[in-house]
């Protein structure tokens, strides 16, 4: 447990503190305790549910938590909420702009609210906005979904805010804008903002300086991507044969298999401590399996994930 009194980090930007939040009975966030460093770009990761939003909302101020303390950039997120708004920038995941503004009204309508303007804060801003330019005129709803995520990226910025809450910012997005916007990430983070990100994607975790990865309100790990690979220690086997469907049946049903998901178009195999690789291809050749590739892998962040959700 991080108790705010004892962590005072200058170095920490965010610091959570046992956090809950519940709808009714519904625990959306339970006894979450985490913190991120100055500068860092920090990842929460977790499938739809998990309770990211929830946490997003309680660090912005715009829900209050039922128990626990947060602070964000030494101010607490009840208490200093006024103060706090115009010290962070935060891009929901539902679309946050006025569809039927242009990309500059918007640009302007955000730079206003916080007092300043487009042309005081453009360094900041400059080499996300060169490419939204000559779409300036057009209606921010009449833009492409990789478009309106760039412009609202602007709109989170325009204050030029210490800390970055981005709430999804990938989800329904191309796979070319994903990887541009991660890129834009690190260029935010080298001009030395703290950036909090949450995604459903364990591929752009890797991204990340650190990662929690969250289930069920709960934060179940808190490392470095290279680190959450680690934690999951089996040999792990990648299997592939001609019928995938009865590949995955058989091998469920196998007596040596302890876990087996489908990853793309491989299944990803443990096996129980006395089982060779060559136990389990005979065993796939006994039940008429075609042209089957095996071979040992490297567990991935998404390997971690199952495992901690299976067995904590
Ligand atoms: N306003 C609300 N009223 C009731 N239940 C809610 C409300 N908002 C969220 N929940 C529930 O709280 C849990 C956590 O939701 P939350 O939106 O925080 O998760 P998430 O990880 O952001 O997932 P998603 O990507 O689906 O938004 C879910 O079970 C959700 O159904």
């Amino acid at each position: 447990m991080i108790n705010l009194k004892n962590h005072n980090d200058q170095r920490s930007a965010i610091i959570i503190d046992t956090i809950s939040k519940a709808y009714g009975t519904n625990k959306a966030v339970q006894d979450v305790s985490l913190s991120v460093k100055s500068g860092e770009l920090f990842g929460l990761i977790g499938p739809d549910g998990a309770g990211k939003t929830t946490l997003f909302k309680i660090l912005v101020t715009l829900l209050r938590p039922d128990q626990g303390q947060a602070t964000v950039v030494g101010r607490d997120v009840v208490q200093d909420f006024r103060a706090l708004r115009s010290l962070i920038g935060y891009m929901p995941g539902r679309f946050s702009l006025y569809p039927d503004l242009s990309v500059e009204e918007n640009l302007t309508f955000f730079a206003t609210v916080f007092g300043t303007t487009i042309a005081a804060n453009y360094d900041l801003i400059r080499d996300i906005y060169v490419q939204l330019e000559p779409f300036k005129d057009r209606r921010a709803g009449a833009l492409s979904g990789g478009m309106k995520q760039k412009l609202a990226l602007c709109c989170a910025l325009i204050h030029k805010p210490g800390v970055l809450f981005l709430d999804e910012p990938t989800t329904g997005v191309d796979a070319v804008s994903r990887k541009e916007f991660w890129e834009m990430l690190q260029l935010l983070k080298k001009r030395g903002l703290t950036i909090m990100v949450s995604t459903p994607y364990m591929d752009e975790a890797g991204q990340c300086d650190r990662i929690a990865l969250m289930q069920t309100g709960k934060i179940l790990a808190i490392d470095t991507p290279s680190e959450v690979e680690r934690l999951f220690r089996k040999p792990l086997l990648a299997v592939r044969a001609d019928d995938t469907y009865r590949l995955i049946q058989d091998l469920r049903q196998a007596p040596f298999t302890e876990t087996c998901y489908a990853f793309g178009e491989y299944l990803h195999l443990t096996t129980h401590d006395q089982t060779t690789p060559e136990d389990v291809t005979r065993y796939l050749n006994q039940r008429g399996h075609q042209h089957v590739v095996m071979k040992p892998i490297q567990a991935s962040i998404e390997d971690s994930f199952m495992e901690l959700m299976q067995h904590g």
